[in-house]
């Protein structure tokens, strides 16, 4: 198994620390982005009562009945994810050509072993959200508070990042207002090493996410892996150090675009955890995560950045909107 330690940075130095202490913050974070599309972040404004609530609405969810989920289903298509996703409705193995190429050939479609529930900034008039209101009381409230939440953190982010990148103040941010972030909670059902074996099932496959940056949060069990650079097309666990609530960010495909190829983006997978990987027969058990992906205002033009631009380096990605981005991006996965 390969071992990769991602840095680990302390984002209260940024957001409450001395100036010096913020500029530093502020580089290290940009530093791990560009190294590894990775950082780790400890100090980052999500307590662990908060995460810990956001496990116990995951639970929840993912207990109603298959006719309450049925009531909120998310259609296929390249419109934004609203709503409950069944198993085998998004395929991440789409997304990068090599995953097919990789597979046992003839085998059959590569499938995710997953459900989520996917929403939109509260009140999106545009894309309107589900939420299952008759059968769980409740749990819209606690997913606009942490949309909220988890929008102000990545703004923090991107303020980090025009600091680390020597950027005008809120070149970044004025780009991400009003929100069109998604977020994300995750259930991994028990899956069988028998039908892990198969090659064609994975709980995701390895990819890249279409926004500016995830947040991530996952469960005791563990799964999250990341590429590792050195070694390409190898992953490394992603596994907390630290003790403390860490919240793991990758760079997503927007911010490579804003960049002008300079910030790539962070590829991942979910696998078996480390601990279980020698497992010859029986279950993976359930695993319970949640990503919020940041995103552009959906009128932005997610084209590389004046500030990445020069005679040298030319634009090299096309004017367009972040939403038409979004949708030729989304449309892949079904
Ligand atoms: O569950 C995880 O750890 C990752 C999920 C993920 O990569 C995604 O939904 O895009
Ligand atoms: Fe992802």
């Amino acid at each position: 198994m390969t071992v990769l330690q991602l840095p680990l940075v302390d984002f209260g130095h940024f957001t409450h620390g001395t100036p010096e202490q913020r500029e530093r913050a502020a580089k290290q974070l940009v530093d791990s982005f560009l190294k590894h599309g990775f950082v780790r972040l400890k100090n980052h404004g999500v307590s662990r009562e908060f995460v810990e609530e956001i496990w116990e609405w995951d639970r929840r969810f993912f207990s109603m009945s298959e006719e309450q989920k049925m009531k909120i289903l998310h259609p296929p298509g390249p419109d934004p994810q609203r709503g409950w996703s069944r198993k085998g409705l998004e395929t991440t193995s789409k997304i990068r050509k090599e995953n097919a190429a990789n597979a046992p050939k003839d085998k059959g479609e590569l499938l995710d072993e997953k459900e989520h529930f996917d929403c939109g900034p509260p009140g999106d008039a545009e894309f309107p959200n589900k939420f299952p209101n008759e059968d769980l009381p409740g749990f819209q409230e606690f997913i606009e508070r942490y949309f909220r939440l988890a929008q102000d953190v990545s703004l923090n982010i991107m303020r980090a990042c025009e600091v680390g990148f020597g950027m005008p103040e809120n070149a970044l941010v004025e780009r991400c207002e009003p929100a069109a972030s998604e977020l994300r909670l995750l259930y991994y059902p028990p899956v069988s090493v028998e039908r892990l074996a198969t090659g064609t099932i994975k709980r995701a496959w390895p990819h890249s996410d279409f926004g500016i940056i995830t947040l991530l949060f996952q469960d005791g069990l563990g799964g999250l892996e990341c590429e590792d650079r050195s070694n390409p097309f190898t992953f490394a666990p992603v596994t907390p150090t630290s003790g403390e609530v860490e919240m793991v960010v990758n760079t997503s495909d927007t911010f490579e675009r804003w960049t002008n190829g300079v910030v790539k983006p962070g590829i991942h997978q979910v696998n078996v955890p480390p601990a279980l990987r020698n497992l010859q027969e029986g279950y993976i058990p359930e695993r319970y995560s949640s990503v919020f992906f940041f995103k552009a205002h959906r009128g932005v033009s997610v084209g590389p950045i004046d500030h990445f631009v020069t005679e040298k380096h030319p634009a090299i990605y096309p004017d367009i909107t972040a939403l038409e981005f979004h949708r030729e991006r989304t449309h892949i996965l079904y």
